[in-house]
């Protein structure tokens, strides 16, 4: 597929190679991107559309929701709710599922989605971005339930991430590789201009928040420290290091040049009886398929992130995922301890 192609000619021309392919899934994805690029346009613009600041509430997880989470959250539902593709919704800033309400037609797949990634950098004018997923609705015509969506990471039928970064793109896993598209702001549409990414087995790069260094796992603080030791250490060679905190800014870099990203379980995330950091559903699971398909792993230090069987919509879980190798020796790391 030569690049200039379109986002929704990439989709319709993979859908094509679908036996019994309805073209719903295409028009739900291609909701999606309307919402992104939406969004896109609201992030560019900032304070000049007052999108910057608090929203003054709060969501399930406790934490203060900016304006953009709020709106965001809000695009999204409206994009999404209307076009018959889907039973339900999910999101990191709402307490319940979503059932696509009663004056539209409902349809066979679930969305889950993190409206704003990287919250904290809205008002400092760092990358954001937004996370989403697919899964089929198991419960066919019934009305959806929060069970539903409790599927194992590998059920996911497609995943992707939107960065409104210097440039806008848009990085998509159908179960087919991972392709990553620009927008083209001229013609509003999303160009392929990353075919087939893949992210390199090795890497001298990792991305960690070090302030909540004292609260690591051994198997954790034994990596970072050989890393830091370098050439002097037992890796023998240098390494650097990047934190953006923006999830979607971090894979984004990993999945262009390699790199590991963790945010581990620790002793502070214990002490709040929390299983991690970073969401299940609309984070870990979605960016987890996208850099298995690029030849990366992804872990929570014990297990495959896609093989965590579900127990709630907002449960949380430890992150560590990029470069095949290096994830695969801090596995060992924690196997070893
Ligand atoms: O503030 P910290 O500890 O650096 O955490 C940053 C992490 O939190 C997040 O911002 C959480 O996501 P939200 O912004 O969607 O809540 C991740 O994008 C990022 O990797
Ligand atoms: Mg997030
Ligand atoms: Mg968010």
């Amino acid at each position: 597929m030569h690049n200039g192609t379109t986002i929704t000619q990439f989709i319709i021309e993979e859908q094509r190679s679908i036996a019994g392919a309805t073209g719903d899934f295409t028009s739900l994805l291609n909701d999606v991107v309307t919402a992104c690029k939406v969004l896109s346009n609201m992030v560019n613009h900032g304070a000049l559309v007052g999108v910057l600041g608090s929203a003054g509430t709060e969501n399930v997880q406790g934490e203060t929701q900016k304006k953009l989470d709020v709106l965001s959250n809000e695009v999204f539902i409206k994009s999404n709710e209307w076009a018959g593709h889907l039973a339900a919704m999910a999101s990191e800033e709402m307490d319940e599922i979503y059932p696509i309400p009663a004056q539209y037609p409902r349809g066979k797949y679930l969305l889950t989605f993190d409206p704003l990634d990287g919250s904290s950098n809205i008002d400092v004018n760092v990358s954001v971005g937004t996370i989403f997923s697919i899964l089929r609705c198991p419960g066919g015509n019934e009305e959806p339930t929060e069970r539903d969506f409790l599927q194992a990471g590998t059920q996911q039928v497609a995943a992707g991430y939107a960065l409104y970064g210097p440039s806008t793109m848009m990085v998509l896993t159908t179960g087919n590789g991972v392709n990553g598209f620009t927008l083209d702001q001229n013609i509003g549409e999303f160009i392929l201009t990353h075919p087939d990414m893949q992210i390199p087995a090795d890497t001298r790069e990792f991305a960690i928040n070090a302030s909540n260094m004292r609260f690591w796992e051994p198997p954790v603080r034994r990596y970072v420290q050989e890393c830091l030791d370098g050439k002097e250490g037992p890796r023998g060679e240098d390494f650097n290091m990047r934190w953006i905190a923006s999830m979607v800014a971090e894979v984004h870099r990993i999945l262009t040049r390699g790199g590991v990203f963790m945010y581990p379980m620790d002793a502070k995330i214990q002490a709040k009886g929390q299983g991690g950091k970073l969401r299940l559903l609309y984070e870990a699971n979605p960016m987890s398929f996208i850099v298995e398909q690029a030849g990366g792993g992804s872990i929570t230090g014990r297990e495959r992130i896609l093989e965590v069987q579900p127990e709630s919509l907002h449960q949380r879980v430890p992150v560590i995922l990029g470069s095949r190798n290096e994830v695969e020796r801090i596995l060992g790391y924690h196997k070893d301890a």
